[in-house]
């Protein structure tokens, strides 16, 4: 009996013991296993978000790829779009459905037309191409004159054969509230035509070119012809003179009506030529300019 009490005590003992350990060990292994889970819910979550940062850092370079190709493409466009009509007129183009007309107060017209061109023209050497360079160059010069601050508004509106038609002041709000800067713009532009014209005559062999300019100012109609391969010009009698003192003009002069000369004539000094014959005008007094004033001094053509 002795013998087994202590006996008793010791099993007791013993199972609380094994029973505290068992309960320990169950409680380690949950936090280890807790611990486990938690590292694997990190590295889990770590997995997704570099994935789905990776993916979105692709999918930003290739939007940032994309929005430059379609910016290039439509600075391309835009290129193009501004070398068939002008800026002011494609703005007014894009907020009014394609459909573009304006009546313009004295806007400036000239027509320059190579007189000779034909005579050097031969479809017989190389079907013609080799004159046409040639042309495709001079206008090329002409075009380059274009974008010179000093021509800000001139505008070219086409070339007809070989004859090369400008017109000013048509972008209203270039003006700045000076009605008459551009006429003497357009004037300075067909002098200096002339001068490239000399220049090109210089390094060309064998040929000399001739030009004859007409100029003249009034209102006149501008507008987009047609909804493809759009066609910008301007029409109105002042264009019709313009083209008349061309045509009934003299080899490397620049003619103008008597209706210029009050206000060309603050800077130009002009003679008398006297009177054409202008289809549906009769006859009409026109000048030939014959050079700047400048201070005091004249400048001949
Ligand atoms: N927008 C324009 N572009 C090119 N040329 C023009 C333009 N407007 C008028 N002209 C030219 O001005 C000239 C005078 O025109 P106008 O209407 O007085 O006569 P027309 O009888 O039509 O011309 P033509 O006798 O040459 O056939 C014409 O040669 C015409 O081609």
């Amino acid at each position: 009996m002795i013998d087994i009490l202590p006996t008793i005590g010791l099993n007791n003992t013993l199972g609380i013991l094994s029973e505290n350990i068992t309960k320990s060990d169950s409680f380690l292994v949950e936090v280890y296993l807790d611990v486990f889970l938690l590292v694997l819910l990190i590295w889990f979550l770590n997995r997704e978000f570099e994935i789905s940062y990776r993916l979105s850092f692709h999918g930003n370079a290739q939007a940032a790829k994309d929005k430059c190709s379609v910016e290039r493409l439509k600075n391309q466009a835009e290129w193009l779009l501004h070398n068939i009509i002008p800026k002011h007129v494609v703005e007014q183009l894009k907020n009014n459905s394609a459909r573009y007309s304006e009546d313009v107060k004295d806007a400036g017209i000239i027509f320059a037309s190579v007189t000779n061109f034909s005579e050097m023209y031969d479809e017989s050497f190389m079907g013609g191409v080799e004159y046409l360079r040639v042309l495709n160059e001079l206008v090329g010069d002409f075009d380059e004159l274009l974008d010179q601050e000093r021509f800000s508004m001139v505008e070219k509106i086409k070339t007809i054969g070989s004859t090369f038609m400008a017109a000013s002041g048509l972008n209203l709000s270039e003006r700045n509230g000076n009605n008459t800067e551009h006429l003497f713009q357009l004037m300075e532009f067909a002098l200096t035509l002339q001068g490239v014209m000399d220049n090109f005559n210089a390094h060309l062999l064998s040929f000399n070119l001739e030009m004859r300019i007409g100029y003249n100012f009034g209102d006149v109609t501008a507008g987009v012809i047609g909804t493809k391969k759009l066609l910008y010009d301007i029409w109105g009698d002042a264009v019709n003179i313009a083209s008349r003192m061309d045509s009934t003009g003299v080899k490397g002069k620049i003619q103008v009506p008597a209706t210029c000369l009050p206000l060309l004539s603050q800077r130009y000094n002009f003679e008398h030529r006297g009177k054409v014959f202008v289809k549906g005008k009769d006859m009409m007094d026109v000048y030939l300019l014959a050079g700047r004033k400048q201070e005091g001094v004249t400048e001949t053509t």
